[in-house]
């Protein structure tokens, strides 16, 4: 039998490494979803090129919502109509980073540099939480883009409509996604118009835009069950990222709050949320032929 003393020993080392343990879990907690004030947000530090940053675990997001254990996700999400988690896709340099940037600080930013790893965003507007969780785009990161879709409720998901030679690439990536979880509601956010129209010349190139943002806005998504898709054809346009204001802010909000709510409320239903993700879909190509007719947008 060991003396007494070994064993005051060893419980204060355990007892050492519990507390050190539980602390790291909550500095690591706080850390990812910081709670208080309007935004929380969560940026990686710049990287040195190559460095790859740890993506989060899938754990923290499916945790976060306060759905009980013994439900199904889908269930439990449909207990919890106060919180959305929103994931934030696209190619490398589509505009996700200046999106999230936009709505944490409300402020533009110049130049942002690629993600390394992820961002996640918290917002909370009239007691309603939408956390935002934007993957790099990066071929290597998007390898693990669809671990991450089984707990979202919105995938957002940012192209660059001025960058026609990947349009292509970009709507294969989201075939697949789509594929993977037809469910899923999807919000396109077709980004950096301003460049497509300074190319185009007036009306002319205008007319072939997806809707703008002002059209959402007048639509007011959240009162009429269908009018998001009847509206925007799933397609919200947002001029410019760095410049997206607060109308722009505002319907992308909007339409995070509500969407999900009339797709997956309704997930059982035949003519539920996969034939609206079919319009979506067919939208964004409808988007992607438009470009691809647009011939001035090769000079771009
Ligand atoms: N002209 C224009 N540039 C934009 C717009 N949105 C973002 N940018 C710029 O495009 C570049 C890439 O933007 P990011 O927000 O970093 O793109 P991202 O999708 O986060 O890219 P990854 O993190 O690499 O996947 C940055 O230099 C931005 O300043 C826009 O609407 N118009
Ligand atoms: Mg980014």
């Amino acid at each position: 039998m060991a003396p007494p003393g070994a064993f005051g020993h060893l419980s204060l080392a355990l007892g050492a490494a519990v507390a050190a343990l539980g602390s790291i879990l909550i500095i690591a907690w706080r850390t990812y979803f910081p709670g208080g004030g309007r935004c929380g947000a969560r940026w990686e530090p710049p990287l040195a090129a190559g460095q790859n940053a740890a993506l989060p675990l899938a754990g923290p997001c499916i945790s976060h919502s306060a759905a009980p254990t013994n439900s199904s996700p889908l269930l439990s999400w449909q207990l919890d109509f106060s919180m959305r988690q929103v994931l934030v896709l696209g190619l490398e340099g589509a505009g996700k980073s200046s999106v999230l940037h936009y709505i944490s600080s409300e402020a533009a930013k110049d130049r942002t540099a690629p993600t390394q790893g992820f961002n996640s965003v918290q917002v909370y507007a009239d007691g309603f939480q939408i956390d935002l969780l934007e993957l790099g785009g990066s071929q290597n990161l998007r390898f693990y883009w669809n671990q991450y879709l089984s707990q979202a409720h919105v995938l957002v998901f940012v192209v660059d409509s001025a960058d026609r030679p990947h349009l292509p690439t970009a709507r294969q990536e989201l075939h697949w996604l789509l594929a993977e979880d037809p469910r899923l509601p999807l919000v396109i956010l077709a980004n950096k118009q301003v460049r497509i129209s300074r190319c185009l010349a007036g009306s002319q190139g205008r007319a072939h835009l997806p809707s703008p943002v002002s059209r959402c806005l007048r639509a007011r998504c959240c009162n009429h069950s269908l009018c998001v898709e009847e509206a925007t054809g799933g397609l919200v346009s947002l001029p410019h990222a760095q410049e997206m204001g607060a109308e722009g802010e505002r319907c992308f909000l909007e339409l995070i709050r509500c969407f999900p709510k009339l797709s997956r409320a309704d997930a059982e239903e035949p003519q539920g949320p996969p034939a609206l993700v079919q319009r979506y879909f067919n939208a964004f190509r409808v988007g992607i032929a438009e470009g691809h007719r647009q011939e001035t947008l090769g000079r771009c």
